[in-house]
C-alpha cells in the first residue's frame, strides 16, 4: 500500500533531486540482485527525493515485465522509508498497464509512462493510453514527453482533468514553446521535471520555464556532487552552476556523445570507475570501452568529486 497520495507525493518530488538507479546485471546481462540491492541501498542513504527503479537509465525498456516487477520490489526494500520509490511503464498498453500494477503491488509510490516503443502515435492515441495507465492504478502517473510521445498542453489537460492521480510532466524534448504552453495550460496542477540526457546542462534554464526539479542520472556515480549542483541550481547560484558545469557536466558529456546510447552506459561507465561495478548493459545499447571507462575516472578525481564513502 502505497504511504504518498498522489498529490503529495507530487509535492514530495518537486523540491528534490530525482535519482534514476542503474540496474545491474550480471556477466550473462541477467538481474544480478545483490549488487542492485547494494546500489539502492546506497542511493537512497543521500538527501534524494526519489528514486525511479527501471527507469531510462534503469534500462527499463530492456527488461521484461516480470524482471522490471521484481527490480521495483528490490527497490522499495531497500529504500528509506523515506524515499519514495516510482516504477516505469513501457511498451504497449497492455504491458505498461501491468507494470503499473505490479509496481502498486510491490509498493511502488508511483510509476513514470515511457514512450511507446517504435510506432508513431498522435495526440488521441497517447491520451488512451495513458489513461489506461492512469485508470489500472492508485498510485501516481507521470509521462515521460519524449520521442514518439509527444503531449501537447491539451493532452495533459485532458489527462490532468480526468485523472487525479495523474500528477507530472517530464521533458527530454527541450522545446521552449512547447515547455511554456505546456506549463501554462497546467500550472501548479502537475509538477514538472527535466529529464534531456544529462539533466544538469538545462537545469538552470529550466527552472524559470517551471521545472524546479530533473532526473539526475549521474547521481548514480557522483551523488555529492549532483545534490551539490541541485542546490546551486534552486540557490539560483549561477557562478557556481557555471564552474561545476565546466569542471565536470560539460566535459563528461563530452565523453557521453561519442555513441548513441552513451548516456546510459556512461552511468555504469561511471560505477565502474568509483569501484562499484554494475555489470554492462544490454543491448541495443553498447558498453564504453576501457579507454573511456579510464578518461571518466581521470576526469572524476581532476574533478575532485569521488564520492566519499
Ligand atoms: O529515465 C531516465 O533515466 C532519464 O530521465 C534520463 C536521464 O536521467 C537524464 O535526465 C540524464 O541523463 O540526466
Amino acid at each position: 500500500m502505497a504511504q504518498f497520495s498522489p498529490s503529495d507525493l507530487a509535492a514530495h518530488l518537486k523540491d528534490g533531486l530525482l535519482s534514476f538507479p542503474a540496474t545491474a546485471f550480471d556477466q550473462n546481462r541477467q538481474v544480478d540482485e545483490d549488487r542492485y540491492r547494494e546500489h539502492l541501498a546506497w542511493q537512497s542513504s543521500f538527501d534524494v527525493a526519489g528514486l525511479f527503479a527501471a527507469g531510462g537509465t534503469g534500462e527499463g525498456f530492456s527488461l521484461t515485465p516480470a524482471e522490471a516487477a521484481r527490480v521495483v520490489e528490490l527497490a522499495v526494500a531497500e529504500s528509506r522509508p523515506e524515499v519514495p520509490v516510482l516504477a516505469s511503464a513501457g511498451g504497449p498498453t497492455v504491458q505498461a498497464v501491468q507494470n503499473v500494477e505490479d509496481a502498486e503491488t510491490v509498493g511502488a509510490e508511483g510509476a513514470l509512462v515511457l514512450p511507446p516503443y517504435l510506432t508513431e502515435c498522435d495526440q488521441e492515441g497517447l491520451y488512451q493510453h495513458v489513461s489506461a495507465i492512469c485508470a489500472a492504478t492508485n498510485i501516481g502517473i507521470i509521462v515521460y514527453n519524449r520521442a514518439n510521445a509527444v503531449y501537447s498542453p491539451e493532452t495533459v489537460a485532458r489527462l490532468s482533468d480526468n485523472h487525479p492521480n495523474f500528477i507530472g510532466f517530464k521533458d527530454a524534448i527541450g522545446d521552449i514553446e512547447h515547455l511554456t504552453k505546456v506549463v501554462a495550460k497546467n500550472g501548479d496542477r502537475l509538477f514538472y521535471l527535466g529529464g534531456l540526457p544529462t539533466a544538469e546542462t538545462y537545469a538552470l534554464p529550466l527552472l524559470q520555464l517551471g521545472m524546479s526539479t530533473y532526473s539526475s542520472a549521474m547521481f548514480n556515480f557522483v551523488p555529492e556532487f549532483a545534490l551539490d549542483f541541485y542546490s546551486d541550481v534552486r540557490n539560483l547560484d549561477r557562478a557556481a552552476v557555471t564552474e561545476k558545469l565546466n569542471r565536470f557536466v560539460l566535459p563528461y558529456g563530452r565523453i557521453r556523445d561519442r555513441a548513441k546510447g552513451y548516456g546510459v552506459s556512461i552511468v555504469k561507465a561511471g560505477l565502474k570507475a568509483i569501484g562499484r561495478d554494475a555489470g554492462p548493459v544490454r543491448t541495443p545499447l553498447q558498453d564504453l570501452p576501457a579507454q573511456d571507462v579510464a578518461e571518466l575516472e581521470a576526469l572524476v578525481r581532476q574533478a575532485g568529486i569521488y564520492p566519499s564513502h
